[in-house]
């Protein structure tokens, strides 16, 4: 579904990303790991276009180098942040929409790329269904300030799931949730994969990763070190230096 052919991503004399090819394959949730600045984001940003690379990356065999930011969107990529990127000054329903952002009004651009419009009805019921499968629902109309940060971080992850992705991608979701909210991230996780879509996620909690990932792909300083099943990867002697440590 998503392929990275020999991606390197530079920044200056620091080689981010070395060479990295790895495929997520539809239905899989598909985790990337390692120690941090071992390039993980940085994947995650070259999909996204914020970064300058090499290398080829493709989505449902489309180049995705040619496409614009809302052409991702309507191709069906969505992502959440490594720090939590939400708006303090709209309630949680209002955030939620912003994911629909490109689908609402008509522009130009809209009629352009092939984009469609929703009716207020489609809003509603798309957020109203969102919200329903992240636990949201009894917060719709509150503010995310005076909510639990795992609350919060659910709201990024409800305004990536509303414009209906087929792949989408988490940075780091389960960082700064307490271990009942880690258990319902791993049940939401299970839901959504239920739902068809494929997840590929950065993530340092091993509890959550070995429980919910089909595939794992572990980098150190850019480079892909071992790629496998959970069990596998937890028994590799390489990872295990470079990154899981003796236990
Ligand atoms: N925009 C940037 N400009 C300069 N250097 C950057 C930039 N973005 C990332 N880096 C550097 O690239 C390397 C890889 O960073 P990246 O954030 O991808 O690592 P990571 O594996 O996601 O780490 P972590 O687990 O800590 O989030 C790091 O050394 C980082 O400092």
């Amino acid at each position: 579904m998503l392929r990275i052919e020999n991606l390197t991503v530079k920044f200056q004399s620091l080689v981010a990303v070395n060479n990295l090819s790895m495929k997520v394959e539809q239905g899989n949730i598909h985790s990337l790991i390692g120690p941090n600045g071992a390039g993980k984001t940085t994947v995650f940003n070259a999909v996204f276009k914020l970064v300058p690379y090499t290398g080829r990356i493709t989505f449902l065999n489309q180049d995705l180098r040619m496409k614009s930011t809302h052409e991702l969107l309507s191709l069906g990529l969505s992502r959440t942040f490594q720090n939590l990127n939400i708006f303090y000054s709209m309630t949680v329903e209002e955030n939620i929409k912003m994911g629909l952002h490109p689908f609402l009004e008509s522009h130009l651009y809209q009629d352009l790329l092939g984009f469609d419009v929703y009716s207020q009805k489609e809003v509603n019921d798309k957020i109203y269904e969102v919200a329903a499968l992240t636990g949201l629902l009894p917060y719709l109309k509150a503010y995310p300030l005076f909510l639990p940060y795992g609350v919060q971080k659910l709201v990024e992850l409800a305004r990536a799931l509303v414009s209906n992705p087929k792949l989408l991608l988490l940075d780091e979701p389960a960082a700064g949730l307490t271990s009942a909210e880690k258990e319902n991230l791993k049940n939401l996780m299970k839901a959504i994969k239920a739902k068809g879509l494929t997840v590929l996620i950065v993530e340092h909690d091993m509890g959550v990763v070995m429980d919910i990932s089909d595939v794992v792909t572990v980098m150190n300083f850019g480079q892909k070190i071992a790629e496998g099943k959970p069990q596998e990867i937890s028994a590799d002697p390489q990872v295990i230096e470079a990154y899981l440590g003796v236990d």
